[in-house]
């Protein structure tokens, strides 16, 4: 299937000197959840504002669903509703009437059943009537989306979506978002907090210092750089790692009572159930084992690490 959005070859240098994006050759594929990770200044912003129309890019193409998003601006941005990081929502306007007006900025028929359905979709329809200002935080960052997506567009950007949201008003989020990827809507969104990109991606960027590092299906991206521990409680407290042991490099924890296994998917080291039977040989009893696996957050710490 044609990818819904081509980025191929992007480069952009400001005003300044400061090249914020090198070369970015990024696909985005049709109705799915894209995240977009990278620490601050890594120049996420700069790359949906590329794709948007808001900032020039110095070099490269980019199309969206074949409009090219230079000679064919209207048609592509038009497929585009874009969430930005800060609330910029006419403080006095009624929710309504902010969805009504953006959708008329697009050239697009007035349809209060399409802005009815939309606002019942965000939980805001009792609030139709409401004045922004009389708004709480939560439901201004959701009149923001519905303002997105007044003018039907098939793909989302939602820069920093969560921020500075609290744990419940974030799962409602993370609920809502979902159910407009099900509805068939692209979704790229930009996060800070990993375990947004954990919980909803079906792909994962990673962008740093201005370039992508990586690109994966997030379980493959789990799966191939994820590590896994295999923690042994030990019966007895052992002083030492035994040395017919030394081959799993094994670590010593709790006052000697816990051992700790670590190894990854693609590891050379040997597997689990040699190390238990080895236990059994050396001599070692234990009373549990547990295991832990890393979490996005790791891999992706790891990753901005070891880029120069
Ligand atoms: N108009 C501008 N002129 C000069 N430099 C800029 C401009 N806008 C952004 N930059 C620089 O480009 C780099 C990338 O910024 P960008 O906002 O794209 O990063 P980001 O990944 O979105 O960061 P954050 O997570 O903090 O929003 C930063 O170093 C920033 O200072």
């Amino acid at each position: 299937m044609q990818p819904i959005i081509s980025i191929a070859g992007v480069s952009k240098t400001y005003a300044t000197g400061f090249t914020a994006l090198k070369d970015i050759n990024l696909e985005i594929r049709r109705g799915e959840i894209f995240a977009l990770l990278g620490p601050n200044g890594a120049g996420k912003t700069t790359l949906i504002s590329i794709v948007c129309g808001i900032v020039n890019r110095s070099s490269g193409t980019v199309t969206v669903d074949g409009h090219d998003i230079g000679s064919d601006y209207r048609a592509a941005r038009s497929l585009i509703g874009l969430v930005p990081q800060e609330l910029t929502v006419e403080t006095f306007e009624t929710v309504k009437n902010v969805l009504a007006f953006s959708r008329g900025l697009f050239g697009k028929k007035s349809d209060p059943a399409l802005v009815e359905k939309v606002l019942k979709d965000l939980s805001l329809w009792d609030k139709r009537d409401s004045k922004i200002i009389t708004l709480s935080g939560g439901m201004k960052r959701r009149v923001m989306i519905g303002k997105a997506l007044a003018h039907e567009p098939q793909i989302l950007f939602l820069d920093e979506p969560t921020a500075g949201v609290d744990v419940e008003l974030r799962k409602d989020m993370w609920a809502l978002v979902r159910g407009l990827r099900d509805a068939g809507v692209t979704i790229i969104l930009t996060t800070h907090y990993i375990e947004e990109a954990e919980e909803m991606a079906d792909r994962v960027g990673v962008i740093n210092k201005g370039e992508i590092v990586l690109v994966e299906e997030k379980t493959e991206l789990m799966r191939k750089l994820g590590r896994k521990q295999l923690i042994v409680q030990l019966r007895e407290p052992l002083k030492a790692v035994p040395e017919a042991l030394g081959a799993y490099r094994l670590e010593l924890s709790g006052d000697g009572n816990a051992l700790t296994y670590t190894y990854d998917n693609q590891a050379e080291r040997p597997g689990v159930a040699s190390l238990l039977r080895d236990l059994e040989s050396a001599g070692v009893a234990f009373r549990d084992i547990d295991t832990e696996a890393s979490s996005l957050e790791e891999i992706f710490v790891n990753l901005v690490r070891k880029t120069p």
